[in-house]
């Protein structure tokens, strides 16, 4: 019995497989999962790169599809054992509606419940985010938290709002008996501000400073600490949950975990220039060069202009009230209870997640020019 299910090959589904995380997380399966039979990969978008994984052992099937249409999800979910969820509208910029994200956040995740409750698929994995605690809106620390931290988590921001309504969805759905008469087995993992070869923002900052002659400008106080961790390591600890949550599922069911790993806590900036650093860029300034004051007016000066530009053009800048107030935050976890549930640990040390990152960057950099 043992052996014929260790024998047994897996269908696994990844909607949003080719977004920044999705595709590392469709790459970790077919490099780690030894019992992956079938690899289906959901997206809005395909990405070419998808080509070159169908000639491989493991079958590979590209669906396009949209998570906020039941039926397309409920096609793609049919048959599979396990599903990824990592679809999602990450818009922190006003350049998506609030009700667009959260459609696609919120309902395109009700979907993929009801899709694996309707078609007999028991565990399911959902990408959710450190957003979903905070930072929250009076801009208190989380210094070092973990999942038991107690935090008044007030969002009023689409985007968190609507990872917290999701993240719900899921963990309430635990235990639902789907069709065939097995309970559901459902978990989250909330990675915080992830970074990575394929992080577009990482490239948009190296832009800036290219075209700025080398340099960055300080900001935030580099006493504000924020908590990243690498790609590779919160793909791998999604193919860990996804394999484990059968073994295990009286433990992991209805749980939540963050996404860790040995990167250093820093301010934004400041853990930026460790990529940015090594690809010539210079980081401006020992203390912001702007009082707080400014940079506060010039973020709602930003929204107000967004909200005029509106209906003649989409005007979406970095800095918002919003952005600044996470990036003004300290938000940094201390847990083991990934490691305790399900034995993760980071497969990339930080300085192979440093390297993988800077020659991601200058490479990215390079064919930019
Ligand atoms: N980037 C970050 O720092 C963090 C991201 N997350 C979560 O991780 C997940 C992945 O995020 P990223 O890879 O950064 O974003 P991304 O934008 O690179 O990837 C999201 C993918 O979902 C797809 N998608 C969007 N709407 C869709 C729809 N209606 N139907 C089907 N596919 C759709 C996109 O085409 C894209 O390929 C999201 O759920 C996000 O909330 C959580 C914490 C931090
Ligand atoms: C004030 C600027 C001066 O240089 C810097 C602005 C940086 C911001 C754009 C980023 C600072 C923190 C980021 C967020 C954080 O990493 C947590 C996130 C989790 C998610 O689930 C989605 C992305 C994000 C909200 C991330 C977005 C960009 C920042 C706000």
């Amino acid at each position: 019995m043992a052996d014929s299910a260790q024998a047994q090959k897996l269908v696994y589904l990844v909607t949003g497989g080719c977004g920044f995380l999705g595709e590392h997380v469709v790459r970790m399966l077919l490099q780690r999962e030894p019992r992956l039979g079938e690899l289906r990969v959901f997206d809005r978008h395909l990405g070419p790169w998808l080509e070159e994984l169908k000639t491989g052992p493991v079958r590979v099937t590209a669906i396009q599809g949209d998570v906020t249409e039941a039926h397309e999800v409920a096609a793609a979910v049919a048959g599979a054992h396990v599903v990824i969820h990592t679809a999602g509208l990450v818009d922190v910029f006003g350049r998506a509606s609030p009700e667009t994200i959260h459609e696609v956040n919120v309902q395109g995740t009700r979907n993929v419940i009801e899709a694996c409750v309707q078609t007999g698929t028991q565990f399911l994995v959902y990408t959710s985010s450190m957003e979903v605690v905070g930072p929250n809106t009076k801009g208190h620390p989380f210094y070092r938290g973990n999942e038991d931290t107690l935090y008044e988590a007030v969002h009023r921001h689409p985007y968190p709002c609507s990872k917290a309504l999701a993240e719900r969805l899921v963990l309430e759905a635990n235990g639902r008996e789907v069709h065939g008469g097995l309970p559901l087995v459902t978990c989250a993992l909330r990675p915080t501000g992830i970074y990575g070869e394929g992080h577009q923002i990482m490239r948009d900052f190296y832009r800036q400073g290219l075209r700025l002659g080398g340099w960055l400008f300080r900001a935030i106080p580099a006493s504000v600490e924020h908590g990243r961790v690498y790609v590779g390591n919160v793909a791998w600890m999604h193919v860990l949950a996804a394999r484990e949550l059968e073994r295990r599922a009286a433990l992991m069911g209805g749980q939540v975990y963050f996404c860790y790993d040995g990167s250093p806590y820093k301010s934004y900036e400041d853990f930026n220039m460790e990529f940015l650093g090594p690809c010539g860029l210079q980081l401006v300034g020992a203390r912001p060069l702007l009082p707080y004051w400014v940079l506060v007016f010039l973020a709602a000066l930003n929204a107000l202009l967004q909200w005029l530009l509106r209906p003649l053009v989409l005007y979406a800048p970095l800095l918002n009230p919003y952005t600044l107030a996470v990036a003004s935050t300290t938000f940094t976890v201390s847990t083991d209870k990934a490691q305790r549930h399900f034995g993760y640990e980071p497969l990339f040390s930080w300085e192979d997640s440093r390297t993988r990152t800077i020659l991601w960057v200058q490479a990215a950099g390079s064919s930019a020019q």
